[in-house]
């Protein structure tokens, strides 16, 4: 509010004041020569007797439009120069970084001054100086946004299709840098501004007839003991006007980085509840429900050619159980999980009939169900390396949790920070929370993410493949330390994987998921007498050291399918060596069994072995041998 509030007064003076106070700012008065402030003139007068007031007033157009012209240019120029080295190869390229890099070594002022020098005085001379003088600061802005876009997939896609350079620069690459080059072009603005009233103070800028701030303030120094508000009215008003510049790209930056960034902190209420609870598979939740979710479905796209991603799934976790989902690659586990965590953005879109947190309704988005969210759901990523701040330390972020979901004083947040670390077994945690996320091995990391899930005393850890990135010691001690603290804290976890010996060291119950649905519901300990072809097939798949190593590894035949032209029938039917006829018609429904299991299979009661070529399946192998075989 600030910031706009400046900014219009400083557009409003820009072009209202010439019109309305141009002629009083102008006119000579010998009766008042060089006066203090007074009734009449209220910033006193100038040599010539003209009102000090006006003329700052008036000075605004000229000092607001010869800055932002001066950015402007310097903006493309260090576009162009910033570009070149993309568009002209990499020889030529090397030779305008090493120009660039030369410019930038000198102070900028300096640089201005020494156009200043060759363009001769006046306001042209001055807006080229500072225009060319910013240039280099821009070119290395704009080298260092390309170098950040160029290497990413869509580039390298618009390339193979034969683009021009100059095309992709146009199309792909400046609409992705153009955010962040306009902050800082705002941002710069301001010091655009104090450059012009350096040159006009040093007398190289600006010249009279014509007046700029910086020229108001030249004048003003030369009676300074006479009348200060003559130097000093001028001096605040380039502070404000900078000032309004400065706020304006901060407030845009913010915005832009809210944006970018909106995520777990933010979440996105994009999760919405259909009406009527179809509950079909008596999936009741009861009273200890940490999480239940009824017919949960993702989808994108619109327009007649919506792919559902999450084909409506139930489950339920307790209190302190920890529940796998485990499926091959693309079969919605992260969007599931994302999902619950209402972290998915448009496009997706979440439907479900039930989406209970703790007793609370997280489609309703409200405030309980955001600060629930914050509180008492904690996610665990992937790549402890990316996930963490690179440029913040350990114990100010896992800090931060605290300070913004509960509220307490950054000291308190820090302790509690040090005690986290603590339980994740960080050796001297106050020291290392002082440390940066690149000073920790990957272990440490994803025990420090592990610890920042748990800032806010979650009753829910979902855990998105946490030990994929890790060598198997770490995944081993990161799995242990799961299941420590799942059990010393009766905290519930959903654990995604795509590994079956991950998710059988810590988990009760495993959720086998098939082209974005649940196909079987079973507890751990009847794993080996999984009902669906499927989950079989996983199992057999499942290296072992017993294995006869003469014999090709196991696999499971065909493809996953293709989500945006999913068969009817059993969308896994054409892999499975038991489809028939009923099968490629009729989707078979999650049935809940007398074991409380559930499968949704046509032929869940026929007796097979997997389909593993070696003569002793892993998955039928003793639990105790598959445990030495990891
Ligand atoms: N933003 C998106 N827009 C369109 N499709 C998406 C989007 N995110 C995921 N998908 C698609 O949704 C499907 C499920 O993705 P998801 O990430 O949940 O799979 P996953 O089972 O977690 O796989 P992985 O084990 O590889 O992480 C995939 O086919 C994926 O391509």
């Amino acid at each position: 509010m600030t910031a706009a509030l400046l900014l219009s007064i400083v557009v409003l003076l820009a072009i209202a004041a010439p019109l309305v106070w141009g002629d009083a700012a102008s006119a000579i008065d010998t009766s008042a020569l060089s006066e203090g402030p007074s009734a009449a003139h209220w910033l006193g007068t100038d040599s010539l007797g003209r009102d000090g007031l006006w003329r700052v007033l008036v000075a605004t157009r000229l000092s607001i439009v010869s800055a932002v012209t001066a950015t402007a240019g310097g903006v493309l120029l260090g576009l162009a120069l910033g570009a070149a080295p993309w568009l002209l190869g990499a020889r030529v390229g090397r030779v305008v970084t090493a120009v660039v890099n030369i410019a930038i070594a000198f102070p900028y002022l300096l640089i201005a001054l020494f156009f200043a020098v060759i363009f001769g005085v006046g306001i042209v001379g001055a807006t080229l100086s500072v225009g060319l003088a910013m240039a280099p600061y821009y070119a290395r802005v704009v080298q260092n946004l390309v170098a950040g876009v160029e290497e990413r997939d869509f580039i390298a896609a618009a390339r193979t299709h034969g683009q021009r350079r100059a095309t992709i620069l146009l199309r792909h690459i400046l609409p992705n840098i153009a955010e962040p080059l306009a902050i800082n072009a705002t941002l710069n603005a301001g010091a655009a501004l104090l450059s012009f009233a350096g040159l006009s103070l040093l007398g190289i800028g600006v010249q009279p007839p014509e007046y700029d701030w910086g020229l108001l303030m030249n004048e003003g120094l030369q009676s300074i003991y006479r009348n200060p508000a003559g130097a000093l009215a001028p001096g605040l008003v380039i502070i404000l006007a900078a000032l309004a510049f400065n706020l304006l790209g901060e407030t845009v930056a913010k915005h832009a980085g809210h944006h970018s960034t909106a995520g777990q902190s933010a979440p996105r209420p994009v999760a919405r509840r259909r009406n009527g609870l179809r509950n079909p598979s008596g999936n009741a939740p009861t009273d200890s429900a940490v999480l239940a979710v009824e017919d949960l479905v993702v989808t994108v796209g619109g327009n007649g050619r919506t792919v559902s991603l999450v084909r409506g799934i139930d489950f339920v976790i307790g209190k302190g159980e920890a529940v796998g989902l485990v499926g091959e690659s693309g079969s919605g586990k992260s969007l599931t999980a994302l999902a619950v965590a209402q972290l998915l953005e448009e496009p997706l879109q979440v439907n479900a009939a039930r989406l209970d947190f703790l007793g609370t309704d997280l489609t309703a988005s409200t405030n309980q169900a955001r600060h629930l969210l914050g509180t008492s759901m904690g996610v665990i990523f992937q790549n402890p390396t990316t996930s963490l701040n690179p440029t913040m330390r350990v114990g100010a972020q896992l800090a931060e949790v605290a300070t913004t979901h509960q509220r307490v004083p950054r000291r308190t947040a820090l302790a509690q920070a040090i005690e986290r670390l603590r339980w994740v077994r960080i050796p001297a945690p106050a020291r290392r929370a002082r440390q940066y996320p690149h000073e920790f091995s990957g272990g440490m990391r994803q025990r420090a993410m592990i610890g920042m899930a748990l800032m806010g005393e979650p009753s829910l850890l979902i855990a998105d493949e946490p030990t994929t990135a890790l060598d198997v010691t770490v995944q081993r001690r990161v799995l242990d330390l799961l299941q420590d603290i799942r059990r010393s804290r009766e905290v519930s976890i959903l654990f995604i994987s795509h590994d079956l010996s991950a998710i059988r060291r810590i988990c009760d119950r495993v959720l086998v998921m098939y082209a974005g649905r649940i196909v079987e519901d079973i507890r751990m300990g009847e794993l080996p007498q999984a009902r669906h072809p499927y989950t079989r097939a996983l199992l057999a798949s499942i290296p072992s050291v017993t294995a006869d190593r003469t014999l090709p590894l196991a696999t499971i035949p065909g493809r996953p399918v293709d989500l945006s032209a999913v068969p009817s029938g059993c969308a896994f039917a054409p892999r499975c060596s038991l489809a028939d006829g009923k099968c490629r018609t009729q989707d078979p429904p999650l049935r809940r069994e007398t074991s409380g299991n559930r499968v949704a299979c046509w032929h869940a009661d026929i007796q097979i072995q997997p389909a593993r070529p070696s003569a002793k399946p892993a998955i039928l192998a003793d639990p105790k041998e598959l445990r030495d075989g990891e």
